[in-house]
């Protein structure tokens, strides 16, 4: 699909969910996890789409939820989808859903292994989660690689001994809920919108491939917003864009197309 057929599309739809990722599809992405923010020509196209008539916004993030909170409160109303679908809040900001069974002691458990690891690699990250653990690699020297890798492989078994499913994002594994994933959160927000909203979904790591194909599933557009890193989605996608700055410019499209 083109751009200008995508944009006829969504111009002609009675409602309109755009959903979208965070880190890497809204927000450039930067060495440290902590200092990443949305851009302000993305963040502005989203804030005109949540003032458009039939028009629905979610962000839908791997972060905590007070992670994504702290760089998305100015944005309002909007769905909110944390740690891969495990907390989904509406646009009243309620708890609308969302599976995260109690896991407290396989989290203590992990958490265990990240203490007994964490000053071994130097540029090695752990980010203790609600429901889950991350171990960001990025910042790690080529001459540690090697090390990390042995680390990340351990921490691998230690999860899945905890009762955790493994990710692999973009320079960080990811220790979550088995069975909690993007797709099932946009399911979900798609059940309690208008039947035959048309969903737009970005997203650019493999955490994001199965919202995309949910997204095409339902006769909507899933688009991956391709890096370095990751220049290829291991999904069909309606169109690959280059960047976050390019899914940027394209929101604004949407928001000029659907804006009164
Ligand atoms: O689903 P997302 O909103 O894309 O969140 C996925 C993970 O994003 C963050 O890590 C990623 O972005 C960092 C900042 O740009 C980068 O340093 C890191 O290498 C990326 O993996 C976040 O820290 C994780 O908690 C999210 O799960």
């Amino acid at each position: 699909m083109n751009e200008p057929a995508l944009l006829s599309r969504i111009a002609r739809a009675a409602s309109l969910l755009v959903a979208t990722d965070f880190d890497g599809t809204i927000s450039d992405i930067t060495t440290d996890p902590d200092s990443a923010h949305a851009r302000d020509d993305a963040f502005a196209a989203l804030g005109r789409l949540t003032r458009a008539p039939g028009v629905h916004v979610a962000v839908v993030s791997g972060r905590t939820m007070e992670s994504l909170l702290e760089r998305t409160s100015a944005l309002a109303p909007v769905y909110r989808v944390a740690e891969h679908g495990a907390f989904i809040e509406g646009p009243d900001g309620g708890t609308i859903g969302g599976t995260h069974p109690e896991r407290a002691a396989g989290l203590s458990a992990l958490w265990g292994f990240v203490e007994a690891n964490h000053a071994r690699i130097p540029g090695m990250r752990f980010e203790r989660k609600s429901v889950g653990v991350a171990v960001h690699v990025r910042e790690v020297e080529p001459a540690m690689r090697e090390a990390a890798a042995e680390v990340l492989d351990a921490f691998r078994k230690a999860a899945v001994a905890a009762g955790f499913e493994i990710m692999e994002g973009r320079q960080v594994v990811e220790a979550r809920d088995p069975g909690v994933t993007k797709q099932t959160a946009l399911a979900l927000l798609l059940a309690r919108l208008p039947p035959h909203t048309l969903v737009v979904y970005a997203g650019d790591d493999t955490t994001d491939e199965g919202a995309i194909a949910l997204a095409r599933q339902r006769d909507g557009v899933g688009i991956y917003v391709a890096s370095a890193e990751r220049p290829t989605p291991n999904v069909e996608a309606d169109l690959v864009l280059p960047g976050p700055r390019a899914w940027a410019e394209l929101l604004s499209q949407i928001a000029a197309v659907r804006s009164v």
